[in-house]
């Protein structure tokens, strides 16, 4: 083990980011209403082209004028690789007021990228004296990102979360799907004539977990495109916070509610986690540093298994 003491990720709910589009700003309201713990208003691959100066404008309003309670309030700029970016910062930051928290960068290929918004974010940030920080949040959804997930994960102080985004990372790999995340057809082994799907995203997703874990950042679970399929969504957020992400995005609402259920520890795991707790407590009085829980082996890296979920049980209710 490094002598280097793992950081702890931002200690507040990421169960869910509803995202909509800047342009569609009759459903403002209801994003507001929603359960999500983040919400997501998008400047980008939502938004036609021709619509972004007034996507721009409705997201600009809507951060003042809308109630947004406690949600932490964040707002995808476009892509450094188009003409809108800059404006989409500049606009936003010294327009809309201080209610906004987050900027999340799309795909992102390296630390440049959140080098060149920080710099900007930070001129911005100076000229009009805002007193709260900005926090970023970045999607790694292209070959390069994932290639240099590690350097982005370690890129600014301003990076809390970073989501992996299925849809254009299937696409810059190359791969055979215009599915957005879930179970792939062709994704299979064969044994005896018998199927056994994979999953085709699990790799990229523990690459993302530790460079973020390593880091202090919150690793996400990005979208899940088919919204009429609850068991397929709730499936993929189970394998996500089985591989230690904290949330997962919903592109519909009907999508928030499965994603904070499998994303807040349930209350059987929790009660497990206290009472592993408590044996080690004992053994501990007894000078063990293992004993038996269950019929099955506890030691001191259980403490630390049952820590995670009683901080994440007690960090979301609060
Ligand atoms: C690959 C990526 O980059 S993903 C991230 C970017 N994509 C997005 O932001 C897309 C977000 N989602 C949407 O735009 C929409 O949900 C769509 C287009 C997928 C579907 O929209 P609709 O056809 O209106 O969905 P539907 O009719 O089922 O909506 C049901 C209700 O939920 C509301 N609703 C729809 N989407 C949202 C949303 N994202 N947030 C809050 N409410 C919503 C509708 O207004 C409707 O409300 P009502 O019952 O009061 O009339
Ligand atoms: O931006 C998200 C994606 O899946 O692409
Ligand atoms: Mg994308």
């Amino acid at each position: 083990m490094s002598f280097r003491i793992q950081p702890q990720a931002p200690a507040r709910p990421n169960r869910c980011q509803l995202f909509g589009p800047g342009s569609r700003p009759a459903i403002f309201e209801k994003m507001a209403a929603s359960a999500a713990d983040v919400i997501n208003l998008d400047l980008e691959d939502s938004v036609a082209p021709d619509d972004k100066a007034e996507a721009r404008k409705n997201i600009i309003q809507a951060i003042g004028d809308i109630d947004w309670g406690q949600k932490y309030l964040s707002v995808r700029i476009n892509g450094l690789d188009t003409p809108f970016w800059y404006r989409d910062v500049v606009d936003v930051l010294e327009q809309a007021g201080d209610r906004i928290d987050q900027i999340m960068i799309p795909k992102v290929g390296n630390a440049s990228d959140i080098y060149a918004v920080d710099a900007l974010v930070t001129a911005v940030e100076t000229a009009k004296r805002r007193a709260k920080p900005i926090s970023f949040e970045v999607i790694i959804e292209s070959a390069a990102g994932i290639a240099h997930v590690e350097e982005i994960a370690a890129s600014s102080p301003r990076l809390q979360a970073m989501s992996l985004g299925a849809a254009d990372f299937a696409a810059s790999m190359g791969m055979q799907t215009t599915g957005i995340g879930g179970t792939q057809e062709n994704y299979y082994m064969l044994q005896d004539g018998v199927k056994h799907w994979s999953d085709p995203w699990h790799w990229a997703q523990t690459a993302i977990v530790a460079a973020c874990r390593t880091h202090g950042v919150l690793p996400v679970d990005g979208p899940f495109g088919d919204f009429s399929d609850d068991e397929g969504y709730r499936a993929q957020a189970r394998r996500s916070a089985t591989l230690g992400m904290v949330g997962k995005w919903a592109i519909h609402p009907k999508q928030v509610a499965i994603a904070n259920e499998v994303f807040t520890p349930s209350d059987e795991q929790v009660a497990e986690a206290r009472e592993i707790l408590d044996a080690m407590e004992k053994a501990k009085a007894n000078g063990e540093g293992a004993t038996v829980y269950k019929g099955r082996l506890v030691d001191i890296a259980s403490i630390k298994q049952a820590e995670v979920i009683v901080r994440q049980s007690e960090m979301i209710s609060g």
